[in-house]
């Protein structure tokens, strides 16, 4: 060490000596980023750069070794001989380039130590051939053992230069490969300069051919040169390269950002950076979470560990976000290089969307989707459940079903939305009125059930009714008339009224149909002998819907006719049909089963066609009075069908009055009252038909553009026993006069009837007194001549 130590600093210019330290750390660090950019390429290119690699190291051993050998001085005549100095050049870089490719073999073991160690090689090579160049005035010793230990630090050092130089691609480890190999020239170098002592021998002279150091010089300058435009070019190159990593590592993070899926990037089980959208799941920023350990996100250690024992195994847990709110999230761990150490990538997928989706499927499986109340799957199984529970108890359930009445109208007149709507409030208002383990469900369109686990007197049961009838009432806020919609309930009791669910509802069901049938609005317990009485209606509301076509029903005229002269001035027409099997049935049984079907629709065309129809072919030209019921007048296109009819026939509007209830005016006031308006457009008269019995009211006569009032035939009957009936008689008479509209009595049937009607000023009158209602041919000889109703004396009876 010591000889190593005096010969650099007694033997050499340390000035130069520096010179070579400085050109060889040069060299070295152009032929390490050089090595690194041989690493990144593709074959085809990979020799080039090596050999480019393998220059720079040959040309700054080279320039290393004579620049040290300008600065050694002998104090005696020097020079190099030219071949010699040449072939430690070539040998320098050939075998430099060779200890490189070995470094480089992929597969081979060690590669980087033997690569290197053949770099010491060739540093010694280039060494000792470049000293048989050396050409003095005296005579070389060699001592052996220095010579060993230059060559064995110039192979371990290069060894280790090229290991470590080559072990990453981060800037400390080049530096540190590049240091090594500094080392492994200057420290052979010096070693083997230490090896060497010159005796001088002046009989000794130089070749002439030998090159004089001042040249040497001048080529080791030019070799240096080269070094240095290596090391440019290794520059650029690296420049290029860490810009292109950086873009590369700004689009990777670009492009992990624009991921939906959170992506945390781990060094064991420390987080070192996130992208944006687990930022986003955390609630913090991406700078905020570098650093910090997985376990502050993901608390559930089994589940971490779950996550790292199998790569690419999804593991569904909870990310816990900043504010402390867990969400659930789905993680795949997979193992990546990131800057040449093993890194763990994490996958986080929010299932947030997924869960409530499964939570929505879930709910809509056992649920109602307008209303959110239960569906009748669950219904059903709830139902089944209570039945089980209270065949052990002996206590009993309720049932009851629950239909809209006039539902239909409300999506008609107002509008699917609206219905919707007012179907949500509904279900609302319903739900609240009930108790905590009574159950509500929607069955279907405008169908609902409740159930009553448990009563102890039915007459609870009936109180809950009337609530779930009143709660309707407060369901308008869709702005929709109270009065167009109600619900009618059917109520059925188990065990008394059925033995298993499907009777149960088809007793609750019948209830439900008695309810509607005897007025809406309204409950019905289910009774025993109601089965009976609506296969009944059912079988009734079946045969109807083929009655037109089968020729069953026929019109029946009933005259009307003046009081005081008791001539006719025309005929009101009843329905009549005539059943296969049970003959005639009336129109106050078969009428409501079909306005309550929506037969009437399809009969009440036929009964206004053949009435126009028949009425057209009279001689005189008699009104006639057809009754319109309440559906049918709320009917699309009702008034243009009149219009056509009338058109078809040949009848003049002014000889059809349409007979309307009162009660089919409430229904829809609105639209009731634009289709009157539009039926007295064309001309056609309007009867408010049994006023008296329904609201009777005087704003209803005064808001509907009516032309005749007809008294209910109940108030006739009694207009002698009874004086609340000849009153009320009395003042729908002073109503017509004060309205300027005329009175007609209907179900007149004594001369003493008619002789009251005709003191209270009542001028027009119908009942069985002018005749009953028949076919119309018993009625012709009023049609064509001016033939009174009644038979004379009677007249009299009532002129005095
Ligand atoms: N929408 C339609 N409704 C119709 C039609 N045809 C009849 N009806 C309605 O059915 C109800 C019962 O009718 P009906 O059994 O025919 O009874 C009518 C007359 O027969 C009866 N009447 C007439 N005079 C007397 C009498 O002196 N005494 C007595 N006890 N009954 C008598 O009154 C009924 C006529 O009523 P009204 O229509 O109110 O004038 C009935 O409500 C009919 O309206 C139809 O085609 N469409």
């Amino acid at each position: 060490m010591l000889t190593v130590y005096d010969c650099i600093v007694t033997e050499h210019d340390l000035r130069l000596v520096a010179l070579a330290a400085l050109v060889c750390a040069l060299a070295s660090l152009t032929a390490v980023n050089l090595l690194h950019h041989v690493l990144r390429l593709e074959s085809m290119s990979r020799g080039i750069w090596l050999t480019v690699a393998a220059a720079a190291t040959g040309f700054g051993i080279w320039s290393t070794h004579f620049i040290a050998m300008l600065a050694y001085s002998p104090a005696l005549p020097t020079a190099y001989n030219i071949a010699l100095t040449a072939i430690s050049l070539i040998a320098a870089v050939v075998l430099t380039g060779l200890g490189f490719g070995i470094a480089l073999l992929p597969g081979l073991i060690a590669s980087r130590w033997i690569g290197g160690a053949a770099v010491g090689g060739g540093i010694a090579v280039m060494h000792y051939t470049g000293m048989a160049a050396f050409e003095v005035a005296g005579t070389l010793a060699w001592d052996p053992t220095m010579v060993a230990a230059s060559i064995l630090l110039g192979g371990l050092l290069g060894a280790a230069a090229v290991a470590v130089a080559l072990h990453r691609a981060t800037l400390a480890s080049k530096i540190a490969g590049a240091l090594l190999l500094t080392l492994a020239i200057c420290s052979h170098h010096f070693t083997a300069m230490g090896a060497v002592s010159v005796t001088p021998d002046p009989s000794i002279a130089l070749s002439s051919s030998a090159i004089p150091a001042e040249w040497l010089a001048l080529g080791v300058a030019v070799v240096s040169l080269a070094i240095l435009l290596l090391a440019f070019m290794a520059l650029i190159l690296d420049v290029r390269e860490r810009r292109r990593i950086g873009l590369e590592i700004q689009r990777m993070r670009d492009l992990t950002d624009a991921a939906l899926e959170g992506l945390v990037l781990c060094a064991g089980a420390t987080i070192v950076t996130v992208n944006q959208s687990f930022a986003r799941l955390t609630g913090l920023k991406v700078e905020q979470i570098g650093g910090q350990d997985l376990a502050a996100w993901l608390q559930d250690t089994q589940k971490r560990e779950m996550l790292f024992a199998v790569p690419g195994q999804a593991v569904e847990t909870e990310l816990r976000h900043g504010d402390g709110t867990l969400l659930p999230v789905e993680l795949i761990a997979r193992p990546i290089n990131y800057k040449d150490e093993p890194h763990t990538v994490i996958a986080v997928r929010d299932l947030r969307d997924r869960r409530n989706a499964e939570a929505q499927i879930r709910f809509l499986a056992h649920h109602d989707p307008l209303t959110g109340l239960g569906n009748r799957a669950s219904f059903d199984q709830r139902l089944d459940r209570e039945i089980s529970l209270h065949g052990r108890s002996g206590r009993q359930l309720a049932l009851l079903c629950l239909d809209l009445d006039g539902f239909k109208d409300v999506n008609d007149l107002h509008g699917h939305a609206a219905g919707d709507q007012l179907l949500k409030d509904i279900s609302k208002n319903l739900s609240t009125a009930l108790a905590e383990d009574q159950m509500i469900a929607r069955l279907g369109g405008d169908e609902f059930a409740v159930i009553v686990p448990s009563i102890t007197d039915p007459a609870h049961v009936g109180q809950l009714a009337e609530t779930l009838l009143k709660s309707l009432k407060s369901a308008d806020e869709t702005g929709i008339p109270t009065n167009l919609v109600s619900v009618s309930i059917g109520i059925a009791l188990y065990p008394s009224d059925a033995k298993d669910r499907t009777e149960l509802l088809s007793s609750a069901d019948t209830a439900l149909y008695r309810a509607k049938t005897e007025g809406k609005g309204t409950y019905r317990f289910f009774e025993a002998a109601m089965g009976a009485q609506i296969r009944e209606r059912r079988s009734l509301e079946h045969d109807l819907r083929s009655a037109i076509a089968n020729g069953e029903l026929s019109l029946a005229y009933q005259p009307q006719a003046q009081v005081d002269t008791g001539e006719v001035n025309g005929f009101e027409v009843l329905l009549r049909w005539n059943h296969p099997t049970r003959g005639p049935v009336s129109p106050s049984t078969f009428i409501p089963i079909a306005e309550e079907s929506g037969s009437i629709l399809k009969i009440g065309e036929w009964v206004m066609h053949e009435a126009c129809r028949e009425a057209a072919n009279w001689m005189r030209p008699l009104a006639i009075a057809v009754n319109v019921s309440a559906l049918q007048l709320t009917s699309d296109g009702f008034v243009e069908f009149v219009r056509r009819t009338l058109e078809d026939t040949g009848l003049p509007p002014e000889r059809l009055e349409i007979e309307i209830t009162e009660t089919a005016l409430i229904r829809d006031p609105n639209r009731a009252l634009l289709t009157l308006q539009k039926l007295k457009a064309i001309g056609v008269n309007l009867a408010m038909d049994d006023f008296g019995t329904g609201y009777s009211s005087l704003s209803n006569l005064r808001a509907f553009p009516f032309d005749k009032i007809k008294i209910d035939r109940s108030f006739i009957h009694e207009v002698h026993d009874n004086p609340q009936a000849a009153a009320i008689v009395r003042a729908v008479l002073g109503l017509g006069r004060g309205l300027g509209l005329p009175v007609i009595a209907e179900g007149v049937e004594t001369s003493e009837e008619l002789s009251f009607l005709g003191s209270e000023g009542c001028t027009e009158a119908q009942g069985y007194l002018f005749g009953r209602p028949a076919p119309i041919g018993e009625f012709v000889p009023l049609l064509s001549n001016n033939v009174v109703a009644l038979p004379k004396p009677l007249l009299r009876a009532v002129g005095d």
